[in-house]
């Protein structure tokens, strides 16, 4: 494909669990169909498209099903333990490392198989993680917490194939409630990304060592285009953003001040001043943010944040809320989201 050729970007949406093949478009081809459910089940293919039960919620009724469609032909297939469905211009791949005493080989491992697959199908821009981590707050066996441990072997993996800090994903590491640990991955071909970080936060990759032996390695955000020299009508994947400055949690134990710092963080990330050191031209606020997925620790503090968020989102916006734990045990909430449609005003 020559930088010529126009290729659409992802497109993904979110749909009541029940019922999900009813509600599949007819008019598109299905790359992916990501369950965030009551319990987990390994990627499968056998659809002629990505499936994945990912353990998300207490019950179906407060799940939800990510789609992903395209309008090219899907091809699917399986490596390494690794499901995979691509449309020759993106590729949607989920692994699943079952529950164990400690994670970071495991983790290791899968990742490379992924990694592996991306080289050998031609994918080489890594655009979004999900990451879900069971027990994430839990020492293993060896008295390392889960979150830290998977970071280990995530570290270890890309260092293997050589991405550098500024060539890792955006990418959520968040809990679940069960499975070990799950993970999927959105990877282009043709189509450019920049890697963006938060002026106002560390980059995760430079976290210092009381973080962990190995810094979480992921982007606060990726922009991605249908060429490198588009700077304006691209996509931004936002990371998991949480109520952290610099490299510190703030505002332990009171919720609603982490949800406005992690609110004030994503409006700065994707805001025109950021963008302006990528030269990315695009004024964005948090009414641009969609598809968005808001965690919470504690179930008795979701009205509080779904509060907060609905003064803040577009009420257009589709966003769900999940019950679970956070990468850091002082940490009670965290948001992501993809701005699709860029807001073209000249920054
Ligand atoms: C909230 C943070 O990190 C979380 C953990 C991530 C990971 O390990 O992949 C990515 C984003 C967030 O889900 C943060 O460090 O700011």
């Amino acid at each position: 494909m020559t930088e010529q050729q126009i290729v659409d970007l992802p497109a993904s949406k979110f749909l009541a669990l029940d019922d999900v093949d009813e509600q599949l478009p007819r008019e598109k081809n299905v790359l992916g169909v990501i369950n965030y459910t009551s319990s987990a089940a390994d990627p499968e293919v056998s659809r002629g498209h990505l499936r994945v039960d990912i353990h998300m919620a207490g019950s179906e009724a407060d799940g939800f099903a990510e789609v992903w469609t395209t309008d090219r032909p899907v091809e699917t297939g399986e490596f390494g333990g690794i499901g995979y469905a691509h449309d020759d211009e993106y590729l949607l791949c989920a692994g699943r490392i079952a529950p164990a005493e400690h994670y970071a080989e495991g983790t290791r491992v899968a990742y490379q198989a992924m990694l592996e697959l991306m080289d050998s199908l031609g994918y080489k821009n890594c655009v979004r993680m999900w990451n879900f981590v069971n027990h994430i707050n839990e020492d293993n066996s060896e008295g390392m917490e889960i979150y830290r441990d998977f970071c280990k072997g995530r570290a270890e993996a890309f260092e293997l194939f050589h991405f550098g800090d500024t060539s890792v994903p955006s990418a959520t590491g968040i809990g679940s409630l069960g499975g070990g640990i799950a993970f999927y991955v959105l990877a282009s071909r043709s189509a450019a990304l920049i890697p963006i970080e938060n002026s106002k936060q560390i980059s995760a990759y430079n976290y210092p060592k009381q973080y962990g032996p190995r810094p979480p390695k992921f982007a606060r955000a990726t922009y991605l285009s249908t060429t490198g020299a588009d700077r304006i009508s691209g996509q931004i994947y936002v990371a998991g953003t949480s109520s952290i400055r610099g490299h510190e949690t703030l505002f332990a134990g009171d919720v609603e001040k982490q949800t406005l710092l992690a609110l004030e963080n994503i409006a700065h990330l994707v805001g025109p001043e950021n963008l302006a050191d990528y030269q990315i031209e695009q004024r964005n606020a948090l009414a641009d943010l969609d598809t968005i997925k808001v965690y919470v620790r504690h179930r008795d503090d979701i009205p509080a944040v779904q509060r907060i968020c609905a003064e803040h989102f577009s009420p257009d916006a589709q966003v769900a809320y999940l019950n679970v734990d956070v990468c850091r045990s002082d940490l009670s909430v965290e948001i992501e989201g993809i701005v699709h449609a860029a807001n073209r005003g000249a920054a």
